[in-house]
């Protein structure tokens, strides 16, 4: 098969061709402008360097991680849209730095008018995570000794702030987390993600893992996000310097005025 003169094909196997290639050329001049979607290595070494050349320490970008991810929440579940009489969230964190963002980001809602709850099952024995969930009990945020049913957080809670897993979870889910994420794929209140969709392989996505109806995607999305498929997809974590960023080429959108987060 050939090209015409116009490029219109001589045959329809040509032109299928033609036409995956015109497709090709289009979305690599787009994706030449579209948001950078991290590897799980990629995400961990820009973190790193985060920390060893640029000079953050892990609490400063967890509490924008964190204020980022409130922001995100307030923008996509506002006080006047919720259904319960009270403006309560349930707030799930994990042993990692994703469950830290996770508390940085409950004790915001609070200040926004929010009810949250956390139920944080497995505690780094760290001054970073003590303080954080010290600052909490301060704020008189309840904390669960144990995960209710799901009839139960669908009754209680207008939303569910998943802060499991971010960026450095790998392969089979441990206890308490298995039962955790089983009982939240039986819920029905809408989840928010902090980063990425706890149980899902941060590249590959899992087809039958939590459906999150929010993503919130610090510094930048991670390649599994191009399988989510909620209403709400949140950049946050506006604190990326630019040489960081066009070393890993990350082509990051820019946020509107002083805005923190960016819907995608
Ligand atoms: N630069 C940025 O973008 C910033 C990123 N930030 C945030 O940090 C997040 C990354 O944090 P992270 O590296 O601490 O890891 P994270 O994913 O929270 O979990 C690790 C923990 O999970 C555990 N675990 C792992 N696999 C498991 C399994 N299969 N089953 C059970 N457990 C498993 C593992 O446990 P262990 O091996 O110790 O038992 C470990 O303790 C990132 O996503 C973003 O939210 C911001 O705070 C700041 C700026
Ligand atoms: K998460």
């Amino acid at each position: 098969a050939s090209l015409s003169q116009t490029g219109t094909c001589s045959s329809s196997a040509a032109a299928d061709l033609h036409k995956k290639n015109c497709f090709s050329s289009r979305q690599a001049s787009t994706m030449a402008h579209a948001v950078k979607y991290l590897g799980q290595e990629e995400a961990q070494k820009i973190d790193e360097e985060l920390f060893s050349e640029y000079g953050f320490s892990v609490d400063q970008l967890m509490e924008l991680a964190g204020l980022s991810c409130a922001t995100a929440i307030t923008r996509a579940y506002p006080l006047s849209s919720l259904v319960k009489s009270k403006p309560s969230l349930l707030v799930i964190c994990g042993p990692g730095n994703n469950g830290g963002d996770g508390l940085v980001c409950a004790r915001h809602l609070k200040l926004f008018g929010y009810e949250p709850t956390i139920l944080y099952p497995k505690r780094p024995n760290k001054p970073l995570f003590q303080g954080l969930t010290t600052q909490c009990e301060k704020m008189e945020i309840p904390f669960l000794t144990e995960m209710p049913e799901a009839e139960v957080i669908d009754e209680a809670y207008n939303l569910v702030v998943d802060a499991i897993f971010g960026f450095s979870f790998k392969g089979a889910v441990r206890e308490p987390f298995g039962s955790i994420l089983d009982v939240l794929k039986k819920t029905t209140a809408p989840i928010a993600s902090i980063d990425i969709p706890s149980g899902w392989d941060v590249e590959q996505g899992s087809a039958d893992g939590l459906q999150p109806d929010t993503l919130i995607s610090l510094t930048a999305p991670k390649k599994s996000a191009s399988s989510f498929r909620g209403r709400y997809h949140f950049l946050g974590g506006r604190f990326v310097p630019a040489a960081l960023e066009k070393k890993y080429q990350l082509s990051l959108p820019a946020y509107p005025g002083t805005d923190c987060v960016l819907q995608l």
